[in-house]
């Protein structure tokens, strides 16, 4: 670790490096859109579900984990949507992969001031957390495609 950091030329070490995962659950054509409760700064904005992988997860487990944390759904986990992108210079980085709902249940907002269903149109009708914007952009063609 010692090496790492000496190496990192003053960068974050890689174990600091945090990976944080989000669902684009899709369902006929639209994508969950999920605003923030907190913390105030976020608050209202429009995110996927998701959150940090813990260690000893990996990142499907940890989006399975945090769909029923967050919204009382299981989900199949799919393809990766877009690419990683680099948040807090650098010292995280944000995953989204697609996801499809299993059994009946309707997501719950149980940590989410909001759940929205929204097609390729109304993308941009809610305002995306800034790291999501290149995942929204990837996400379109692919809503777009039904
Ligand atoms: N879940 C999620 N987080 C995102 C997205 N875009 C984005 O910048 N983030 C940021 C917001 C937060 O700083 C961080 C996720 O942290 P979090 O607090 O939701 O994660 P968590 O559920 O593991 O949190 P906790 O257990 O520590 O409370 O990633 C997104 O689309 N989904």
């Amino acid at each position: 670790m010692q090496t790492e950091r000496a190496s990192g030329g003053g960068q974050a070490a890689r174990r600091d490096l945090k990976v944080i995962v989000g669902a684009a659950i899709i369902r006929d054509g639209r994508v969950l859109a999920c605003a923030r409760s907190a913390p105030p700064e976020v608050a209202g904005m429009w995110e996927f579900p998701g959150g940090k992988v813990e260690p000893g997860e990996s990142e499907p487990e940890a989006l399975a984990r945090e769909c029923v944390e967050e919204l009382a759904v299981r989900v199949e986990i799919g393809d990766r949507v877009g690419r990683d992108v680099k948040m807090a210079h650098g010292r995280s980085v944000l995953k989204v992969y697609a996801a499809r709902l299993l059994g009946d249940a309707e997501p719950q907002p149980l940590e989410h001031s909001g759940l929205r269903w929204l097609s390729a149109a109304e993308l941009d009708s809610v305002t995306w957390l800034p790291a999501d914007a290149p995942i929204v952009a990837a996400l379109r063609p692919i809503l777009a495609a039904g």
